[in-house]
C-alpha cells in the first residue's frame, strides 16, 4: 500500500471528471487508497505525498473552470515551493486546437519549476482521435508500479 493519492479534476463539461473516476477504480481496485478532489483548491490540497492531475484544456489554451482557482495560484509570481510533492499528468483536449493540450502542459511545467517531483511522464489525450479510457488506462497501470515504490509517510 502506498499513501492516499489526491487526484484532481480540472473539468467544464465533464469528460474529465468521468475519466478521472475511471482511474479511481483502477487505483482502488489495486488497493491503492484515493481521494478525489473535483474542484481543487490550492490551499486545501496536501503539499506533501502524491497529485494525480486530470486537467482539460478550454478556452484558448486555458484550464478548464474547475481548476481556475488552482491555477491563479501556481501561475502567480508568490507560487510556493513544492518541494516535498510527487505528481503526474493527465492532460486532455483535442488536436483541432492550436493551443492543444496547453493546461495540462503548463500544469506539469509549472509543479516542475516548483519543485515538485515528477513521477510519471505526462500523458496527453486527443479526444477527438484516442480511445480515452484505454489510453489512460495502459499509463495508470504503469504508473501504478511507480506507486507502489513510493516512500511511506
Ligand atoms: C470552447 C472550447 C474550447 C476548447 N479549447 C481547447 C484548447 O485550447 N486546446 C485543446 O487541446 N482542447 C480544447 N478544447 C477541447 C476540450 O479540452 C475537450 O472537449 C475536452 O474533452 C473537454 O473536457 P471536459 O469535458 O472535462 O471539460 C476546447 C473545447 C471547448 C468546448
Amino acid at each position: 500500500m502506498t499513501n492516499t493519492i489526491h487526484i484532481l479534476v480540472g473539468t467544464t463539461s465533464g469528460n474529465t471528471e468521468a475519466l478521472a473516476d475511471h482511474v479511481q477504480e483502477i487505483l482502488e481496485s489495486h488497493d491503492l487508497s484515493t481521494q478525489m478532489h473535483y474542484e481543487p483548491t490550492f490551499d486545501d490540497l496536501p503539499k506533501s505525498g502524491i497529485w494525480l492531475i486530470f486537467l482539460a484544456t478550454h478556452g484558448a489554451g486555458d484550464y478548464a473552470d474547475s481548476m481556475l482557482d488552482f491555477y491563479d495560484v501556481i501561475a502567480s509570481t508568490n507560487a510556493p515551493l513544492l518541494p516535498d510533492l510527487s505528481y503526474a499528468v493527465c492532460a486532455i483536449g483535442e488536436s483541432c486546437y492550436d493551443t492543444f493540450c496547453e493546461a495540462g502542459r503548463h500544469c506539469d511545467k509549472k509543479l516542475s519549476v516548483l519543485n515538485a517531483t515528477r513521477l510519471f511522464e505526462r500523458l496527453e489525450i486527443d479526444m477527438m482521435e484516442d480511445d480515452p479510457e484505454d489510453k489512460v488506462s495502459k499509463w495508470v497501470t504503469e504508473l501504478i508500479d511507480k506507486l507502489r515504490s513510493y516512500p511511506q509517510d
